[in-house]
């Protein structure tokens, strides 16, 4: 039986974006599931939206503080999170995130009564290991990205360097990487990276990344070490330092009667989905961040118009750059066209409830890494549609482990046709030929979706915090000394 001083005191700071969000208060949950004691730091408004229902049983020892986030020039006044600005914008949200570390050390420094043992944090906070090592907190870096991605993005010192200076340079294997694979970027999906530079945070995302993994005293990989063996120990071996993975964290999508009778979408998509056929339906959704052209947005709804199967599609209401651009829409008379075979919704969706719904057969996906997991764990094949970040490396990975079939585009601009994505949509979902894929993805869920092993590697990950924490005598004396 562990000692009560024993446990653990974590503080978690993600950066502002739904995708990191989620799962850093997934960990949050688990580690206080186990006892130990959470600090979970975000802004007001993306804790109304993802953090505000903390379980009963967790509040008391899953504690959640807000920091007011800084005004800057160029940032909307109400954006707190990528989610609220267009891609080329992400830099002054970064600018504000970095405002964040002032209140940060305050706090970290007058928690002396409850020191935390571990600040486990994300990649954009680069000025925050230094901060944490003084005050003697030991520091866990989250990896929201594949070891396949890490790899690719490399070593701390290539990243610290900024070792690769145009889009060119992502789209061929890097000199660090031993293997033969096919995972880079296509032209088109690192220049929508290029889109928000980094000059104006004054901070690359690379140099990010290379001082968050630099400054850490363990990485911990939201990953499946099966579906990637040899890209986790490339990257154990580019790290040089100790490197754990945590599993999935899948969802949990337990039906809960009394919630889901307040949940008034979800009770319409149920409806939707529980009059179609077994493995029929495709789910469409691209993410929090990506964002379409009118041209893009044609050719998608156009495709799924085509593939004749029934679908269901998510169409974020996405941010504007330029107030003179005219909003997207979809094609005249398109939702009467579609009419009882596809059902399009605007905002949010419980996104794990539909892909864990029986009728769901595939899932258009740009491949972001939550949205990947989510559909393993339920064994969905991949139709998949990158966009920009880590979502081109993920779908090159996906590909050669055979679990999706990616929409053909042009390689230098990304152009694609609406046939392209009807057979694509048609091969995976419905196709003979796109058995094998169907199969695969389904044995994934055994991988993906094992609650059990999943739950070990949590507990794996905890034993490791718990043994190696900076004692408060070793701080002192260190500091002493
Ligand atoms: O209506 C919605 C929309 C989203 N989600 C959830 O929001 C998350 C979205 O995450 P993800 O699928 O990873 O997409 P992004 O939000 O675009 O993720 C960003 O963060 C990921 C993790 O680092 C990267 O892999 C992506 O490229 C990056 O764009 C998932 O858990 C979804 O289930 C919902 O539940 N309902």
């Amino acid at each position: 039986m562990e000692n009560e001083t024993e446990k653990l005191h974590v503080v978690m700071f993600p950066w502002l974006a739904m995708g990191h969000i989620i799962p850093f208060f997934h960990l949050s949950k688990c580690l206080a599931q186990r006892g130990h004691r959470v600090t979970f730091i975000s802004t007001p408004r993306n804790i109304e939206r993802v953090v505000n229902k903390v379980p009963s049983d967790l509040a008391p020892l899953l504690h959640i503080v807000s920091f007011p986030l800084p005004k800057v020039e160029n940032l909307p006044n109400d954006a707190e999170s990528s989610m609220d600005i267009p891609y080329q914008k992400a830099q002054f949200l970064k600018i504000a995130f970095d405002l964040l570390e002032i209140p940060l050390t305050n706090f970290l420094e007058s928690s002396s009564n409850s020191k935390p043992d571990w600040i486990v944090y994300d990649y954009a906070s680069h000025w925050l290991p230094q901060i944490a090592g003084k005050l003697g907190v030991s520091r866990a870096f989250f990896s929201l990205f594949t070891a396949a991605t890490m790899s690719f993005y490399g070593p701390p010192w290539a990243l610290l360097n900024d070792e690769r200076s145009i889009p060119e340079d992502y789209t061929v294997i890097p000199k660090w990487i031993p293997l033969e694979t096919k995972v880079v970027y296509r032209l088109h999906e690192i220049k929508k990276n290029f889109e928000a530079p980094a000059d104006e945070s004054g901070t690359s995302d690379g140099v990010r990344f290379g001082a968050s993994i630099d400054g850490s005293d363990v990485i911990l990989f939201r990953n499946c070490v099966e579906f990637e063996p040899e890209w986790f120990n490339l990257v154990s071996e580019l790290y040089q330092k100790p490197v754990i993975s945590i599993g999935v964290l899948p969802p949990s999508v337990v039906e809960n009667e009394k919630f889901d009778s307040d949940d008034t979408t979800w009770l319409g998509i149920k409806n939707w989905l529980d009059k179609q056929n077994q493995d029929s339906v495709v789910y469409v959704a691209l993410g929090t961040e990506a964002t379409l052209n009118q041209e893009e947005l044609n050719e998608l709804a156009l495709g799924l118009e085509k593939c004749g199967l029934p679908f269901i599609w998510v169409l974020r209401d996405q941010p504007i750059h330029n107030q003179e651009d005219p909003r997207i829409q979809l094609p005249d008379g398109y939702e009467d066209r579609v009419k009882n075979r596809g059902v399009i919704y605007k905002g949010w969706v419980p996104q794990t409830k539909i892909l864990s719904h029986s009728s769901v057969g595939g899932f258009l996906t740009h491949c972001g890494w939550n949205s990947v997991i989510e559909a393993l764990c339920f064994g969905r094949v991949l139709i998949m549609f990158p966009v920009l970040n880590d979502q081109g490396l993920n779908t090159r990975l996906l590909q050669e482990k055979g679990v999706g079939v990616e929409i053909p585009r042009n390689e230098k601009d990304g152009f694609f046709t609406s046939d392209s994505v009807a057979e694509a949509v048609k091969f995976a979902v419905v196709s003979e030929e796109g058995e094998l894929l169907r199969a695969n993805a389904r044995q994934m869920s055994g991988l993906f979706g094992c609650r059990k092993r999943n739950e070990e590697l949590i507990d794996d990950c905890v034993g490791y915090l718990m043994e190696n924490r900076i004692s408060i005598s070793t701080y002192v004396h260190n500091n002493e000394g």
